[in-house]
């Protein structure tokens, strides 16, 4: 710079060459000439100095764009972490919206869920993403010709989700994320994969990390980074990102922003599952473990609803056991306890995962059959009849004999086409009935049809007519 600055002043060039052409020997017109070319080689370097700068500026000031707007991309993930209201949402956040938001071609979670409590809460969270879905193609089958073909079923549209092998980020119907979460009963493939310690893994796709990215094509991805899920010092899951380009992800890259998402996620992630285990709390009969009335009539009021959207027939159980008055006149109240306890329990194991049972109160159930005709829910009743019937009751009798009970069960089905009467409603016209009033209506004819079968002798099923 010294140098550029002697350059850049002609007024000392001119005295200094004077003085140099007085006392030289050469031609004066030969020592100007050697001067001026010293002075534009000085010239060239400085302007190659500048020039290598401005690269060098340039460079590092793109390299700061480009760091604020991940700071943003994460800021804003981050928000969206913390914000979501259910684990179901904290869930797709995580799988939907960071893949796209980060431009990533595969995003999965695995999480280590050994009492099966996020497999419960995101089921339950995927099917009615999963209707809600199917009521966005219906709408738009409607509206774009009522000539086309039904959409397609749940059980379809999960069985083609579960199948997919496109990039886990691509446009769909919103519902493939549960394809890409793999709930693992232990922390043992875990174990497996992250054998160097808990610390992210980024390089290119290793076969022995398949198992991280079941519902993704692994042979599209160039690159990966598994991030290991840790809370106090636990690994609770592994959220795993992939990308086309092969160099996104490799070993020697900072890994400080996708530490600090994961440990974020492992956050939320606990937060959210306390959460859901605390509803649940409030949700369950403490003596059977079955839900609650609560429980029952918040659900029933959705399957109604999603019943009437579908036009999918819904029914209704009551289950009452048969003079169980005497089993605690006879065996003391702790039999009678013990007695519903199991009655709970083998309800619980004829039933398919999305149908609900409940303990209405004292020693009656409800239960709700989605997606069940009646002729359906008087045969399930009648199978939970002949399993209770079979069953030995966990009470010691005084000859140490199995004790064994019956009960008796309403069946109602849910009338899509029901509708108040004009004098009843107060319209003007009939109206379909409100879900509120569906509800209720399905629970009283199920509550008729279990009198019926009490009155008929007990130990049977009858249905409402
Ligand atoms: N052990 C126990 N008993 C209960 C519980 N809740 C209600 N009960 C008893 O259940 C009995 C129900 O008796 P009833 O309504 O007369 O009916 P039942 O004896 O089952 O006769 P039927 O229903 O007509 O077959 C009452 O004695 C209640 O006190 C409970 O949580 N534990």
């Amino acid at each position: 710079m010294k140098e550029l600055g002697t350059g850049g002043e002609p007024g000392k060039v001119a005295s200094t060459v004077a003085g140099e052409v007085a006392g030289a020997s050469g031609s004066p017109l030969d020592l100007l000439r050697g001067e001026n070319a010293r002075l534009r080689e000085q010239l060239d370097s400085a302007q190659e100095q500048l020039s290598g700068l401005r690269t060098q500026f340039d460079r590092l000031l793109s390299e700061a764009r480009l760091n604020q707007a991940k700071l943003r991309r994460f800021d804003q993930i981050e928000r969206q972490l913390i914000a979501a209201p259910s684990l179901t949402a904290l869930v797709q956040a995580l799988l939907v919206d960071f893949g796209v938001l980060f431009e990533l071609d595969a995003v999965t979670l695995a999480l280590v869920d050994p009492q099966y409590e996020a497999a419960r809460v995101l089921s339950e969270g995927w099917s009615e993403s999963a209707q809600a879905a199917l009521d966005d193609a219906e709408t738009q089958n409607q509206t774009q010709t009522s000539a086309e073909p039904p959409a397609a079923s749940l059980a379809s549209l999960a069985s083609r989700d579960s199948r997919s092998e496109r990039h886990a980020t691509e446009p769909s119907a919103g519902t493939d994320w549960f394809a890409r979460l793999l709930l693992l009963g232990s922390g043992q493939l875990l174990s497996q994969i992250y054998t160097r310690g808990w610390r992210p893994m980024l390089g290119s796709p290793d076969p022995n990390q398949a198992a991280l990215f079941q519902g993704v094509n692994v042979r599209g991805l160039g690159s990966t980074a598994l991030l290991p899920l840790l809370h106090r010092g636990e690994c609770i899951g592994s959220l795993n990102l992939g990308s086309r380009d092969s160099a996104r992800f490799s070993a020697g890259n900072s890994t400080d922003f996708l530490e600090r998402l994961a440990a974020l996620a492992a956050i939320c992630l606990d937060n959210a599952l306390v959460a859901e285990r605390l509803k649940l709390v409030g949700l369950t009969d403490a003596l059977t473990g079955v839900h609650n009335r609560r429980y029952f009539e918040a659900r029933c009021l959705e399957e109604v609803k999603a019943a009437q959207r579908s036009r999918q027939p819904l029914v209704c159980l009551l289950l009452d056991v048969d003079h169980f008055k005497r089993i605690n006149d006879n065996h003391g109240h702790p039999a009678g306890d013990a007695v519903l306890r199991e009655v709970g329990q083998v309800i619980r194991g004829q039933l398919r995962g999305n149908d609900v049972v409940a303990r209405y109160g004292g020693e009656e159930f409800v239960l709700l059959l989605p997606n069940t005709p009646l002729q359906g829910g008087v045969e399930t009743a009648d199978r939970i009849r002949l399993a209770i019937a079979s069953a030995a009751m966990p009470v010691q009798t005084e000859q140490d004999t199995p004790l064994h009970i019956t009960v008796s069960l309403g069946a109602a089905q849910m009338d899509m086409e029901e509708r108040k009467p004009v004098a009843e409603a107060g319209d003007a016209a009939p109206r379909r009935s409100t879900p509120v009033e569906s509800m209720k209506r399905l629970v009283q004819q199920a509550d008729q049809a279990l009198y019926a079968a009490k009155q008929a002798g007990r130990n049977r099923v009858q249905s409402a007519q």
